[in-house]
Formats: C-alpha cells, sequence, structure tokens
C-alpha cells in the first residue's frame, strides 16, 4: 500500500523542510538524531522502517530515547538530524496517562476528536459506538470516566484514539500503570483490535513479554544515545490467543529479546 506522507527533515541548514512524498512504509526514521537544548543526546543514527498494518514493540533501558522517538513520530518534535517520514494524517495516540474529560461520559469522550473536527453529530455517534464495541464497553456509555475501573478507562482512551480510524498507532507504554491482571487482559484486546482493524502500530513498553506477545517484530535500543541494536521477528499469526505466553517458542524468542536488553546480543 502506498501512502502519503508528510517529510519533515533536516537537509543542511538548521530549518526542517517539509514536503509530500509517497512511500511504501507508514513510518520511517532514516539516520535520526536528536540533541535537546540542554546538551542531551536522545538518538543517534536512528534507523526504523514500519510497513503498512505492521505491529513494532520498541523495549530499551529507561532513558535511552522510546519516549522521543514516539514524540518524533507523532510530530510534536522535530529531529536534529537525518528524516522522520510519517503519515500526514489518521495517526492514533495512546499514552500511559488516558487523558479523559472526568465531566464528559464515555460517549462524549470518544466522540470529542471528531467533535473537533466538525463531523455532522448522527456520523460521529455512529463511529465512537462502533469504538466502543470495538473495546468491549457497549451498555457504558453513559458512565463518567470516575465511575470506571483503570482497565475501563484505558479502553475508552483506545476507543477514542480508533475514533481516527488511524493507519498508524502510536502508544507510549499504555498499559504501564495497570494491574498484572488488567495488563495481560488489556494485551489480548489490543491485539484482537488489531487482527479486526489491520493499523500500522508503534508500541513503546519496558515488559518483553508484552512486546512479543504484541508485535510481529520486536527491537531493541541501545542506552543513551539509543539506536536500534537488534530485531526480531515474531511470527505467530493474530489473533493470538493468551496461552501463547506459555509456548516454548514464544519463551525462546522473549529469552533473546531479553539477551539483547541485557547487551549479550552479538
Ligand atoms: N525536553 C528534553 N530536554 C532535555 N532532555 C530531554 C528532554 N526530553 C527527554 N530528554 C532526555 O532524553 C533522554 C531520552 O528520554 P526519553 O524520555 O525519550 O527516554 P525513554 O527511553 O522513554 O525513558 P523511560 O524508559 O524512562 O520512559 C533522557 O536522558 C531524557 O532525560
Amino acid at each position: 500500500m502506498l501512502s502519503t506522507f508528510l517529510t519533515v527533515a533536516l537537509k543542511g541548514a538548521d530549518v526542517p523542510t517539509i514536503a509530500e512524498e509517497t512511500l511504501d512504509a507508514t513510518l520511517r526514521f532514516e539516520r535520526v538524531d536528536k540533541h535537546f537544548a540542554n546538551g542531551t543526546t536522545a538518538l543517534t543514527g536512528l534507523e526504523l522502517s514500519i510497513a503498512p498494518g505492521e505491529f513494532v514493540a520498541v523495549v530499551g533501558p529507561s532513558g535511552c530515547g522510546k519516549s522521543t522517538l514516539l514524540r518524533l513520530a507523532s510530530g510534536l518534535d522535530t529531529a536534529s538530524g537525518g528524516t522522520v517520514h510519517a503519515p500526514a494524517d489518521s495517526v492514533g495516540y495512546v499514552f500511559q496517562d488516558p487523558t479523559l474529560l472526568p465531566w464528559r461520559t464515555v460517549l462524549a469522550n470518544v466522540e470529542l476528536p471528531a467533535e473537533l473536527t466538525g463531523a455532522p453529530k448522527a456520523e460521529r455517534r455512529e463511529r465512537a459506538l462502533d469504538a466502543l464495541r470495538l473495546v468491549g464497553l457497549e451498555g457504558f456509555e453513559k458512565q463518567l470516566p470516575g465511575q470506571l475501573s483503570g482497565g475501563m478507562r484505558m479502553r475508552v482512551s483506545l476507543a477514542r484514539a480508533l475514533m481516527a480510524r488511524p493507519s498508524l498507532f502510536l502508544l507510549d507504554e499504555p498499559f504501564g500503570a495497570l494491574d498484572e491482571l488488567t495488563r495481560l487482559r488489556m494485551q489480548e484486546e489490543l491485539q484482537r483490535i488489531y487482527a479486526e482493524t489491520g493499523f500500522a502500530a508503534l508500541f513503546i513498553t519496558h515488559s518483553v513479554t508484552e512486546a512479543v506477545f504484541l508485535a510481529g517484530r520486536v527491537v531493541v535500543m541501545s542506552a543513551r544515545p539509543g539506536r536500534i541494536t537488534a530485531s526480531f521477528d515474531v511470527p505467530f499469526p493474530h489473533p493470538r490467543p493468551a496461552e501463547l505466553r506459555y509456548d516454548p517458542e514464544f519463551g525462546r524468542i522473549a529469552g533473546e529479546v531479553s539477551a539483547a536488553l541485557r547487551g549479550g546480543f552479538q
């Protein structure tokens, strides 16, 4: 699938150039560097390409630049060098904090992005109800966020992101604040939704098993300044059963990713 891209690059001068172009990837980082004004170099020479519909998980030591990578992909921040090709539209974001408006119902929270873009009421209502069905929250439309569990609030956040019908989903430790059982359930829900909708995803996590359970490819970043040091294909088809976590092949891949994370990968 070919997509239109907004390319933000630094070409020689310190001025980002923005151009529309066509690429056979949903997201591509080419030799990307990121330096902050205080002298910190977060990323150096980072290369990463995500194909349409591909689910890529990123693991790496704390402070290696994972969130920085996601911010560059989202356009919230710009690279200091190299090129980031990211979709011009149709990007969904999910962060660790569900960031729901406490005075709006579940339905009104999910409808918000479509409301802001001026979509007609009937259309945004239908899309929001579809998204809520997809995340398993049918029947909770009139509840307020304060009446929901942490896992349910995260489902609302996922539904809101799905409203954009994203071709690219950016997820920054979305399940990091959940208890273990809820976290496992949310992983199962997310990969079911992925199997049904087929977006491309860049998923940041500290959990190796979470990365292997969800992704078709797991990439490992070095300590800061971050770059990709290893990449592992995870060949199990989606949707994946919960018991996959006990499969010996699953354990073998998770072991290799963990070894790479500890620096033992040659
Ligand atoms: N705005 C900023 N100004 C200066 N330094 C920053 C800024 N944002 C991030 N950094 C630094 O860049 C490095 C990478 O930060 P980043 O948040 O991307 O790491 P991370 O891998 O997501 O960390 P964690 O796993 O702990 O969430 C860190 O050393 C951080 O302190």
